[in-house]
Parts: C-alpha cells; sequence; structure tokens
C-alpha cells in the first residue's frame, strides 16, 4: 500500500490497492467498490472547511481513478458520485455525497438485473452458452434464465492468464448449470456445440466496439464464421463517453509475471531473472471487437445492434465531459 495523498483516507487507498492487484475485479464490482470508497472517504473526512472536504473527495476519486485504464465503469462512478456532492456545510456535503454513492450502488444493482431479464429473452429452453472470462452482467442473462425455468448449459472458457473462467465455472455449478470447462484455444472447436456466446465488456466504444478481456475478438471472429451469435452484456455505465470525440480506449498492459513465473522464465532462457535475458513478455488485458462481429449489446435500457449504441450514449451523457473530478 502507497502513502495516500493529503486528505484521502486510508480506506481509498486499500481499495485503490486491490483494484490495481485485481483482488477487486470486473467492471461493474470495480465501479461499485469505488463508489463504497468515496462514501466512506465521505464519512470519514475530517475536513474543516467544504473546500478541504472538496479537495479530499477530487483526490480520493483520482488515487482511484488511477488504478485501471480500461474499465469506463470506474470514472464513470466516479464522475457520478461528485457530481452529487452538494452543500454549503462539510456536513451537508458528506450527506449528499454519501447519499449519491447509495444511489449509484443500488441503481448498479438495479440495472443490472433489468439487464439480465432482457438478456434472458434472447436464451431460449434448452441453449448452450459459450462463456469467456468472468462478467456478472453476462452471468445475469443466466441467472435469469433459470428463474424463468429455462435449462442452459455452458461450454465456459478458462481465459488465461489469470483463468477467470474458474469464477464463472463455480457460479454457474451454484446455480446448478451443466458446465464444460475448455482451455482457450478449444474455443472454435466447441462452437459448434454452442447456440451463443456471451461475454461482458468493459467499455463499449461509441461506434459499437466491444472492449473485453483479451481472447473475446478472435472468439467473436470465430463465433460469426460458424454462425454463433455474439451478445454482449453491459450496463450502460460500461459505455465510453469520451469516445464519442474520437478518444480511443486505453488498452491495459498488466505484469508479465501474470503469463510467465519466475521459474518459467528461468527454464526458458537460462538465466537468472535480474540478468537482461532477452525475452519479451506482452500482457495485453483487454482487445478490441468490431462492431461488425456482434450482434446485440445487451443493456438495462434494451438491447441494441452496436452501431446504434451511440445514440443512447448522446442521451446518458450528452456530447463532452471532463475528468471525473473536473464537475
Ligand atoms: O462488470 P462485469 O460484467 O462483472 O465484468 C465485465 C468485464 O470485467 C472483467 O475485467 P477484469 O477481470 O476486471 O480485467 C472482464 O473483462 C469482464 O468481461
Amino acid at each position: 500500500m502507497g502513502e495516500e495523498p493529503p486528505g484521502v483516507e486510508p480506506v481509498v487507498d486499500s481499495t485503490a490497492a486491490d483494484i490495481a492487484d485485481m483482488r477487486i475485479r470486473g467492471a461493474a464490482t470495480i465501479a461499485d467498490a469505488a463508489a463504497e470508497a468515496l462514501a466512506t472517504q465521505a464519512t470519514r473526512s475530517d475536513a474543516s472547511s467544504p473546500d478541504a472536504f472538496r479537495s479530499g473527495m477530487r483526490a480520493a476519486a483520482r488515487r482511484l481513478y488511477e488504478t485501471r485504464p480500461t474499465a469506463v465503469s470506474l470514472p464513470n462512478a466516479l464522475r457520478y458520485v461528485l457530481q452529487g456532492m452538494d452543500g454549503e456545510t462539510v456536513s451537508e456535503l458528506r450527506a449528499s455525497t454519501v447519499d449519491r454513492a447509495e444511489t449509484f450502488q443500488r441503481d448498479l444493482e438495479r440495472a443490472q438485473a433489468q439487464l439480465g431479464e432482457i438478456g434472458a429473452n434472447r436464451l431460449r429452453d434448452g441453449d448452450v452458452v459459450m462463456t469467456h472470462c468472468h462478467s456478472t452482467d453476462a452471468l445475469s442473462c443466466i441467472e435469469a434464465a433459470l428463474e424463468a425455468g429455462k435449462h442452459v448449459e455452458a461450454i465456459v472458457k478458462e481465459t488465461r492468464p489469470r483463468k477467470q473462467g474458474h469464477i464463472t465455472a463455480s457460479q454457474l455449478r451454484e446455480w446448478g448449470v451443466p458446465v464444460t470447462l475448455i482451455v482457450d484455444n478449444a474455443a472454435r472447436r466447441y462452437l459448434d456445440d454452442a447456440d451463443h456466446v456471451l461475454v461482458g465488456a468493459d467499455s463499449i466504444a461509441a461506434d459499437g466496439s466491444v472492449i473485453n478481456k483479451i481472447g473475446t475478438s478472435g472468439l467473436a471472429v470465430n463465433a460469426r464464421e460458424r454462425g454463433v451469435p455474439v451478445m454482449v452484456a453491459a450496463q450502460t455505465i460500461k459505455l465510453h463517453p469520451d469516445t464519442m470525440t474520437g478518444h480511443t480506449v486505453a488498452i491495459e498492459m498488466r505484469e508479465d509475471s501474470e503469463v510467465l513465473a519466475p521459474d518459467e522464465r528461468t527454464e526458458i532462457t537460462g538465466l537468472e531473472e535480474s540478468e537482461d535475458d532477452g525475452l519479451t513478455v506482452e500482457n495485453p488485458a483487454f482487445d478490441v471487437t468490431p462492431p461488425r462481429h456482434v450482434d446485440a449489446i445487451v443493456t438495462e435500457r434494451g438491447q441494441f445492434p452496436p452501431e446504434s449504441i451511440v445514440t443512447l450514449m448522446r442521451e446518458l451523457f450528452g456530447e463532452t465531459i471532463g475528468e471525473p473530478w473536473e464537475t
């Protein structure tokens, strides 16, 4: 854990560290944790003036923002909470901020449940769904289908390097869904047994591109070739407003040790870790799936063809916005 900036509560720093190290992960879960951390910052702040309170909140938002760059749910959450910070006194500011964070968390949960109902309508009784990584939005669609009495089976991709497919498999087994776990490279072979590819998203760009866990784009290309529809489950908090003005989404590059353990590295190169061994490991956490490979983006506001998502983005965000703390 680093030293927190002045005015920032230690819990904000520890939440930020947990997000950066992926002890807290998944775009919606990250947003929820960030809102919670801002609420705690507001509650515990010992600021003696409204200005000091506001500046502590902004510093906290910045600390949380600087953890992982790709999932836009994080800055969208921070912006939403800070925009609700209102009042003339510290206690008014505190109450309004906590209230706003709670509203955000409630809405997030509600949106996921609504999205699940909509996504479940695409799933028929007896369908087989292929998943990639672990997405609570995607799982919400399966949960709603199960609640509607449909039988659903799943082919779950392991999802290297961190194998979040195991979390998906565990959740599905808890719900009694028959699961076939496969390595990522087996996806094309098993697409012939699948009725849907169902994934989540970390960000959706204005042109309908889907930014999600590395491997999604290859899966979508193969699914298109095999005639399997690709469904993306993404609450509107995953819509990336900056992409309306031409900005691109930063793709997070993570530690190479997630791909190759130090002893494996030594085994390959015959050299100690500290030596210049000439071996480069690249570990991008996400990739971009173009809209032409996506059949539907399912949100709590309904399902959209990817090309029309920009209409919803304009409605929700307007045309331009600044950094989360520039509210
Ligand atoms: O918001 P929910 O649907 O839970 O997850 C959305 C996406 O967040 C995850 O990223 P990471 O594991 O944090 O790198 C995955 O890419 C997943 O598809």
